[in-house]
């Protein structure tokens, strides 16, 4: 029906929401771990929740059926990213993927990575990187198995999943020149730091050039190798990348621009700023809640027992149809979504969403941490850590499951998704295979500290320490 375009009284509203103040609007209310705090506020509120960051408008989505309506039913109109400053800044100018408006060059940029960097074959080319990888943490665990050493598990996946990332971005892990880790850090630190608010202190301490200056060496060393060698084969990602470099990208027919090296740039760090530390984080949480439950902990052992015995460690490629390993890294995945708020969605018109107006250009935060504990979509408990409730479901991670969104859904979904979960069951199930974890003198499971830090992964505060036993025969 036909409607004035001035404001009545009849017209829908903003959804309800805490009252704001002036300037900063809702932000004080963030607190230092975001995501409990809007899960607070929205048990108030609602699942559809309107807030003020500073200038910007918020809509915090906290349910699975009003996750549905957003990234589902209404998709397209959010498939955008809110225009940083803080992006902008690190992505020359939202050159990569991860943080750019939608639109045909997004499109273009998803496509490259998705077919040419993330593809299941080029994950599978990397195997054999991760493989190594994991065989020199699982000798290092072993020395210190005899030497009944604590050791600290969250440094060594961290350094783990590191070492992994570099290799395949840049085809090592420590340059002769310098350490690439401290490069990624501070990558990640930023931005971390902006997912929720444009509001970052301390961007001036942040130094760009000095990370464009190690990017650039980076390419030109192997451009000179690519050229000494006629390297046929591609190997990482800034192999794949030059080849590609000069090429004309295309969107429906039309060119939209030559891929250059600020493209070139601006994509590695999308790509190690989004997997850096997202499967560490994984794992160790996995770890703290199976070693907190030690009957979960034996079930998955036995499991993995079947398939491999006890005289061989674990191969990736025989790790399908293992259920219960899905069923331990769906609940971990459900009560510790490692990017809550990783990436906040863009309204891209003023709309009408169960019956509330969402303003143009709203922030789009969907709570993935307050979903996974919705007590209406999992019951009374929880709170607790149960992969047997994944049992008789079709629950599925993917993002067609709306009460359980890790990976986020739609078309701005997480393009990682099969190589974090590679990553993910092949580092979890080595170390749950070849060895028995004890928690350090005196602590119990039910005493283990569980609480974390919000970042752009949502890591444990303290690092995860326990003392490993060998178990295998080999
Ligand atoms: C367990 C590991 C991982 C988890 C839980 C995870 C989770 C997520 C989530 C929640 C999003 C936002 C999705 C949305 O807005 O709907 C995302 C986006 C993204 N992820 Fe992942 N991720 C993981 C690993 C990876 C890896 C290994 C990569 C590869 C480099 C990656 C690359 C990306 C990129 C590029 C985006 C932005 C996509 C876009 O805006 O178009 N992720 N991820």
């Amino acid at each position: 029906s036909f409607r004035p375009r001035r404001q009545r009284k009849n017209d829908p509203q903003l959804p309800p929401g805490p009252p704001a103040l002036p300037i900063i609007g809702n932000l004080h209310m963030l607190g230092k771990l975001p995501h409990r705090s809007l899960h607070q506020l929205a048990k108030k509120y609602g699942p559809i929740m309107s807030m003020r960051l500073g200038s910007v408008p918020a809509i915090v989505v906290s349910s699975p059926q009003a996750a549905e309506l957003f990234l589902k039913t209404h998709d397209l109109l959010f498939a955008s990213r809110p225009m940083l400053q803080a992006s902008l800044y690190i992505s020359y100018g939202n050159k990569g993927m991860g943080f750019s408006e939608y639109g045909p060059y997004w499109r273009s940029v998803r496509k490259l990575c998705t077919l040419q960097l993330l593809s299941a074959s080029k994950i599978e080319y990397f195997a054999p990187m991760r493989r190594e990888e994991v065989g020199l943490l699982v000798d290092s665990l072993k020395k210190a198995a005899a030497a009944r050493d604590v050791v600290d598990i969250s440094l060594g996946v961290g350094d783990l999943i590191q070492n992994m990332t570099c290799r395949m971005v840049f085809g090592e892990a420590k340059n002769s020149e310098f350490d690439l880790k401290p490069l990624a850090r501070e990558l990640l630190n930023l931005a971390g730091a902006f997912n929720i608010a444009d509001y970052v202190p301390f961007l001036g301490a942040f130094d760009l050039q000095a990370v464009d200056t190690i990017l650039e060496k980076i390419i030109c060393e192997h451009e000179r190798e690519a050229r000494w060698k006629k390297k046929q084969q591609m190997k990482d990602f800034v192999d794949v990348l030059l080849s590609l470099m000069n090429q004309p990208m295309t969107s429906n027919e039309e060119v939209l621009y030559t891929l250059d090296r600020t493209h070139i740039k601006a994509i590695l760090i999308d790509m190690i700023v989004a997997s850096f530390d997202t499967s560490a984080t994984t794992i160790e949480w996995t770890l703290s809640e199976l070693l907190r439950h030690p009957a979960a902990m034996k079930r998955l052992q036995d499991e993995l027992q079947t398939v491999f015995g006890l005289d061989k460690m674990v191969e990736e490629k025989d790790l399908f149809n293992l259920p219960y390993l899905d069923m331990v890294i769906k609940e971990s995945l459900r009560l510790y979504p490692v990017g809550p708020l990783l990436l906040p969605r863009n309204c891209m018109e003023e709309t009408i969403i169960d019956g509330y107006r969402v303003p143009k250009n709203a922030r789009i935060i969907v709570n993935a941490w307050a979903i996974g504990r919705d007590p209406n979509a999992w019951s009374d408990n929880a709170e607790e850590f149960l992969p047997e409730r994944f049992a008789d479901t079709s629950i599925d991670l993917r993002g067609h499951d709306f009460q359980l969104l890790p990976f986020g859904s739609g078309r701005r979904g997480c393009p990682g998704m099969q190589l974090g979960l590679t990553i993910t069951r092949f580092v979890l199930a080595q170390l749950v295979h070849c060895f028995n974890w004890e928690l350090p003198d005196g602590v119990l499971p039910n005493e283990l500290d569980m609480s974390e830090i919000f970042g752009l992964s949502m890591p444990r505060a303290n690092h995860l320490v326990a003392v490993p036993k060998y178990r295998l025969r080999v």
